[in-house]
């Protein structure tokens, strides 16, 4: 038998190359077009959860359809995505020496319509960041289309004093999650 097809509700590369290390290639890449703005007061678990859900039910797919959504949140507060140098630069003159948080919602829809979601929450502490770390941080693009304006993946993480939680889910997809997701909903995994 066939295994089932999986499609990946997301733009995001790194999601893809996370999904691969669990030995799936998506059949598809169906980017879900969804409004991301935040609700007023609304929290970021809530809303991490929320833009999973929506993302996986955007997409006009059979199959199972995987999504997933990455948020840095200080406090309450939920932080931008790395739309600009102005946006990264503040975002990470906020993170500098302090915790903040990065919560990684999925969300799997089954091919009969059955939604389940996972959240993985993780604490991520900068060291006390000067200026010249911060501008040699911006010169290097990284922080573009990043949620709080970094990449763990790449030379942010020789800034980071300490994690806890799943590096996978920072980076955008946790794998223990998903396994465990895509494992409950029926998903043959290799
Ligand atoms: C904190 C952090 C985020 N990110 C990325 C993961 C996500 O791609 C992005 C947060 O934005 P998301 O809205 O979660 O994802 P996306 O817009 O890239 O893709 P799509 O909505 O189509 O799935 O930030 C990193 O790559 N490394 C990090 O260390």
């Amino acid at each position: 038998m066939d295994a089932p097809a999986l499609i990946l509700a997301s733009a995001s590369p790194r999601r893809r190359d996370l999904l691969v290390r669990l030995g799936i290639e998506p059949k598809a890449i169906v980017p879900a077009e969804i409004d991301e703005t935040p609700q007023k007061d609304e929290l970021p678990r809530a809303y991490a959860r929320r833009m999973a859900h929506e993302k996986a039910c955007a997409v006009d797919e059979t199959g199972y359809v995987l999504a997933g959504d990455t948020v840095v949140a200080v406090g309450r507060r939920i932080m931008p995505k790395g739309e600009d140098e102005a946006t990264a630069r503040k975002c990470l003159t906020l993170l500098s020496g302090r915790r903040h948080r990065v919560l990684s919602a999925i969300a799997l829809r089954a091919p009969d319509g059955t939604l389940r979601e996972r959240l993985s929450e993780s604490v991520v502490r900068f060291k006390r960041l000067s200026t010249e770390e911060i501008e040699h941080y911006i010169a290097s693009g990284e922080w573009h289309g990043k949620a709080g304006g970094y990449a763990i993946q790449g030379l942010a993480e020789s800034l980071i004093e300490w994690m806890q939680g799943s590096h996978s889910g920072v980076v955008g997809l946790p794998l223990y999650d998903t396994r465990i997701l895509l494992q409950s909903s029926g998903f043959r995994l290799g």
